[in-house]
């Protein structure tokens, strides 16, 4: 079994700005069909790997480019150049709410968003008690999620990724907006993924948090990748860069 568990090779992603949003009918009819768009290259020519086992941050400013490369490498966008490979079971948990239905309730939600992360109806059976359990929202399980808050919400799909057995636990920033307690049991959960030889990439604004848990770092800064190793290093040329002239 390789030593990596995600290369990401020369990846760049791109977006297009389109500014005829709101125009009258009347102005898009005169256009024709042509629209008047900006390609804005949110990420250039990214190449990293993120070794088997490791706990790995990606560091930087905001719009630099993370939940972009996490996005990418949970296959919700494709990058237009380069490659993206994950070695083993991917499992993520992106923006808050994603994946949820705010109709439904929290029980009814772990089987619906348990599917679409590729569990089948009876292991989620399974490990239900588990991921209520893990989640702890109280008498809110049988609530529609859409009277969540946005800690709540987290809760239960961070309960229900881990439960998932991921290989390689994707976790962009979100866990920021659960409460200490929460966070104190995430971090737990990552060093017991670690002991299980598990990867786990994580975006974070807290250079504490990134400087306890990650092994190794990526810091991007406006879609280019400025550095990546070992995390201290790398936390630090991000901190002087920030607070020096050009930050
Ligand atoms: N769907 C999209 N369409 C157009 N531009 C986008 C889209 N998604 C992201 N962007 C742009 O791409 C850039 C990178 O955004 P991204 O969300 O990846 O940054 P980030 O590093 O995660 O930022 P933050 O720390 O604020 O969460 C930003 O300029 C953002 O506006």
């Amino acid at each position: 079994m390789s030593d990596i568990a995600v290369s990401v090779d020369h990846v760049s992603k791109r977006f297009r700005l389109y500014h005829e949003r709101n125009q009258s009918l009347k102005s898009a009819i005169m256009r024709g069909r042509k629209s008047v768009y900006e390609e804005f290259w949110a990420l250039n020519d990214v190449s990293f790997e993120v070794p088997r086992g490791s706990t790995f941050g990606l560091i930087g400013s905001n719009g630099s480019g993370k939940s972009t490369l996490l996005k990418c490498l949970t296959k919700i966008y494709f990058p237009e150049k380069g490659e993206i490979a994950a070695y083993g079971k991917l499992a993520g948990l992106l923006e808050v709410g994603s994946g949820f239905h705010p109709e439904l309730s929290g029980v009814e939600n772990i089987f619906l968003n348990g599917s679409i992360l590729g569990m089948s109806r009876k292991e989620i059976e399974r490990k239900r008690d588990a991921i209520i359990d893990f989640a702890d929202v109280g008498d809110y399980i049988d609530q529609p999620v859409k009277n969540y808050s946005s800690g709540m919400y987290v809760r239960l799909g961070f309960a229900i990724a881990i439960n998932v057995d991921p290989d390689i636990l994707v976790v962009d920033e979100v866990l920021a907006v659960g409460d200490q307690q929460f966070q104190d049991k995430c971090r737990q959960k990552f060093a017991e993924m670690k002991r299980d030889g598990k990867t786990v990439i994580l975006v974070s604004h807290s250079m504490d948090l990134v400087e306890q848990m990650c092994d190794e770092a990526a810091w991007l800064q406006k879609g280019d990748l400025k550095q990546v190793g070992p995390a201290d290093p790398t936390i630090a040329a991000y901190l002087d860069y920030v607070n020096g002239p050009q930050g």
